[in-house]
This record gives C-alpha cells, structure tokens and sequence, in this order.
C-alpha cells in the first residue's frame, strides 16, 4: 500500500552492461530506417510500417503489459495510454516523432541511415531530431515495467509521424481523438529545446532552457503584375525591379529586436548576473532568432523570354514570428516597409505564436523538469524558460491543455544546432543513455512530486 509519498518506492537509474548495449543498438536500429518526410503527400510510408515492427520488436513489455493500451492513429502515428494505479491525478503526456528530414548522402562523414557508432557516437538523422526522443521514452518505460513498476499517474507517449510536414495525419488527429474522449492533460513534454552550451561567447556555463511558447509563422507572396511587350522599348520599371527593390527594403529593415518581452523576460532575469545584451543575441543568426521575427526569402519566380518585359514577378516568404508579436503586427509592418501599392500580398498560411506556458512554483510540468533536470544534471545551474524557435507537433494540442514545455534532457552546442536538418547529425551514446535516465526519473517524479508547501502567511 503507498503511503502517499511514495519516495521509497523509487526505482535507482542504473542500468546494466547488458541494458545498455541494448538501448544503443535499438537506437542505431530506428535511425536505419529511412522514415523520410519530403511532404505532406510524399512520406516513406513502407518505412514508416516498418519502424512501427520495429518497435513492437525492441519494446516486448511495454506491449505485453495490461494497463498499457497501444492504438495506431492516421496509419503510423502511435498512441499509449498508460492507466496509472490513482485516478484522482491528472494525465500528462509525454511526445515525439518517427519522421525525419531528407538527409542527401553528401557532406556526411557516415551515410546518414547507417546508424554507425564512431568514437563514441551514433551518427544518423534523426539521432536529434527525434528518434533520440522516441526511443528514450520507450525505453525507459519498458526499464520500468521490467522492474516492476506500476505507475500512480497516468500518462500518454504520443508519437506523430508527419512532424516534419506540419502533423495533420498524425498529432493532429491523436489530438481529435483524446477530445472525443474528454481528455484534460495537466501538462506535455515535446522536443523544441535543449541545454544550451557555448551559444553566447560571454556566457561560460551551460543553461537548461525549457520552452513555453514557440514562433507563430505565415508563409507570405508577393507578386507584381506588369504589362508585358517588347524587351527592344522598356518601361523605366519591371516586375522583376520593382518585387526586388521591395524585398530589398525588406530584408534590409529587420523585424525589431523583442530582447526581453515575452518569455524570455524571465529568462533575461535568470540570467541577469551573467554580461550580454540585446545587441549581442543579434550578432549571431541563431540567438538573432530568439530575439525577434525573422523573415527568409525562400523563392523567386518571374520572366518568360529572354526579351519580353515581364508579365510577372512573384517571391515567397517565409517568416517566423516572435511570442512578443501578431500575424496582424508582423503584417501591418511589412505593408509599411513595402509602401508600394503595386505589391499584392496574398498570405498562403498563418498561426500565431502558442500561447505562453505557466513556469511559476505551481506550475506541475515546469517545476517536475526542473526537479528532474537538478538531479540529472547538476552542473547546470541556471534553468530559465524561454522559446523554441521552429515548430513542434505539441502546437496541435492546446486543446488538451495550457501546459506545454518544449525539452530535450541533452546538451546542444552550435555544431549540434547546425547538424539538425543539415549533416553529421548525431548524438553521444553517453548523451543517449542520458536521456533514457532522465526519463526513467521524469516518471517516477510525475507520480511523487510533492507540491511546494505554501508559507503560513499565505494560508
Ligand atoms: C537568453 C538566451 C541565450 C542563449 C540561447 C542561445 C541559443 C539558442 C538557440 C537555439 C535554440 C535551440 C534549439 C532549437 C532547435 C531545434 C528547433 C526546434 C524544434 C524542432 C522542430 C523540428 O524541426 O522537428
Ligand atoms: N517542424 C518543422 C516543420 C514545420 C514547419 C512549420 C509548421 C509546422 C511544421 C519546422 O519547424 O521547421
Ligand atoms: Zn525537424
Ligand atoms: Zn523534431
């Protein structure tokens, strides 16, 4: 019988020579297959089913045991319900994704679907983006079940399989389904950031970042239309000159500097003994886009012939919006940079940035990280909440819930950043085993964490 605080009941994260081989070759046997997302219409399905065998095979009691109920959702996405043994605590749910980005064998110092162990490395992709994240969390389970351990709080592993080209097969029908069934979470945990190691030069020691929101995004046209006719009697402006002077102007006044509005106030709070500013997040293209909205031009269409005057000038952006600020906002700026009537904006898609997750002391999900990032890591001594600057499955769940916390248990340097969609992705089998440990912790804290005692004069 528990006795309510249930610490004696605690499971040691130690794992065996025989476990630990273990969980490495089933990481290296995820990353070989080649469950590549190219888009919404073009996703490697016969890998996909594969991988979804492959789980079944690595992973025999999480499948087996009778309080876990495994569906399959939109072909290849998989849901467990894992019944806790208390009713009266609320669900949480735990996600990742089996789909990767196209990896061109090209640039890699291992064929990127070899899953090849070099120095004390797994090198692959998705060894960070995210079969690192889906198989730590069934491993850790199956760790658990095999030690006999019946969780008090019940929990969901949602794993989508079409993260990468936007969820809508996958997270966002597992999402559908859990309302159906009047589902509430008190909190998810999904990938979106890391510890972060070596990003600000003046900034010596590692800090634990956990998201509380991410970037909203619209991808945007612009197009000209001219009169066309020959190239011989020009008009004194094209299209083609016209959309480029515009996106000039554009990229030439970049969105402002939002350093310490939003979330990551706080984080400039927790960090307030340490020397940087606003100016020096800018300096650098990955803290610049924690700062503010980016824009990327990422296509640019015009022209027919040789010598006809261009009917046509169209470019697409691609813009990435800051917590702090609005489609409505970013849109209204844009229109005043452009100033020429003449650019027609047509907006082909649209979201707001997530709403801001709780990070304070009762806030469950935070503050179970928190706990379990202290005793994982205790080098790491400032956890601060802050963005994730691309966009995750758990967007499609604010139906579910207000919590949402976007962190991996690993420590990210700027190559590590640089390797996530682009090569020599990989991930330490040390790091690896790491974060199997954290999760193996994270879910027995979720079924004993005592909430902080309020002071008397608070009663
Ligand atoms: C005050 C803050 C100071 C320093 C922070 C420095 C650098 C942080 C930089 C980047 C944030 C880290 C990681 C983001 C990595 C991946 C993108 C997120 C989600 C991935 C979604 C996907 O593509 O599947
Ligand atoms: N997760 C990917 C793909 C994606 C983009 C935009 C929306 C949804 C998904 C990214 O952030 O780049
Ligand atoms: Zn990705
Ligand atoms: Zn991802």
């Amino acid at each position: 019988m528990s006795t309510g605080k249930g610490r004696e009941r605690h499971i040691p994260s130690q794992f065996n020579q025989g476990e630990r081989f273990a969980m490495k070759e089933a990481l290296k046997g995820a990353i070989q297959i080649p469950t590549v997302s190219f888009s919404p219409d073009d996703i490697n399905t016969t890998a996909l089913a594969e991988f979804g065998e492959f789980i079944r095979t690595v992973f025999p009691t999480i499948f087996k045991t009778r309080f876990i109920q495994h569906e399959v959702i939109g072909e290849y996405s998989h849901l467990f319900t894992v019944q806790g043994s208390d009713p009266s605590l609320q669900p949480y749910m735990l996600m990742a994704h089996s789909d990767v980005v196209p990896a061109p064998d090209e640039g890699w110092e291992v064929p990127p679907f070899s899953g090849l162990e070099h120095d004390g490395f797994i090198h692959g992709r998705g060894t960070l983006d995210n079969k690192n994240s889906l198989m730590a969390i069934l491993q850790a389970l199956e760790l658990l079940l095999i030690r006999n351990y019946i969780p008090r709080r019940s929990f969901f592993i949602a794993l989508g399989h079409d993260e990468e080209v936007s969820g809508q097969n996958g997270a966002q029908k597992i999402s559908a389904l859990l309302q159906a069934r009047g589902v509430k979470l008190a909190f998810i945990v999904d990938e979106g950031n890391f510890i972060l190691d070596g990003f600000i030069p003046y900034l010596k020691k590692p800090f634990a970042m956990i998201a509380v929101s991410e970037k909203g995004g619209i991808n945007l046209r612009l197009q000209v239309n001219m009169t066309p006719g020959h190239s011989s009697a020009p008009p004194k402006e094209t299209s083609i000159g016209i959309l480029a002077a515009a996106i000039s102007r554009l990229e030439q006044t970049p969105l402002p500097n939002m350093f310490g509005s939003g979330p990551l106030k706080t984080t400039l709070q927790e960090l307030a003994n340490e020397s940087f500013g606003f100016r020096l997040m800018e300096r650098n293209y990955i803290t610049n886009a924690l700062v503010r909205t980016t824009m990327a031009l990422t296509m640019f269409n015009a022209g027919v012939k040789m010598n006809v005057i261009p009917p046509m000038a169209q470019a697409i952006i691609n813009l990435r919006i800051h917590p702090a600020q609005t489609v409505q906002e970013v849109g209204d700026i844009f229109k005043n940079i452009v100033a020429d009537d003449r650019v027609q904006f047509h907006v082909l898609t649209a979201f707001d940035p997530l709403p801001v997750s709780p990070s304070d002391h009762q806030a469950l999900g935070y503050q179970l990280l928190r706990q379990t990032i202290q005793s994982i890591f205790p080098e790491v001594n400032t956890i601060a909440p802050g963005i994730c600057i691309g966009n995750t499955d758990s967007r499609h769940y604010t139906n579910l819930t207000t919590s949402i916390y976007r962190f991996n248990p690993v420590y990210l340097h700027p190559q590590d950043f640089r390797s996530i969609h682009g090569i020599n992705e990989k991930i330490s089998v040390q790091a690896y085993e790491t974060q199997v440990k954290f999760i193996f912790e994270f879910i027995q804290n979720a079924d004993t964490y005592q909430e902080p005692i309020p002071h008397l004069h608070e009663l």
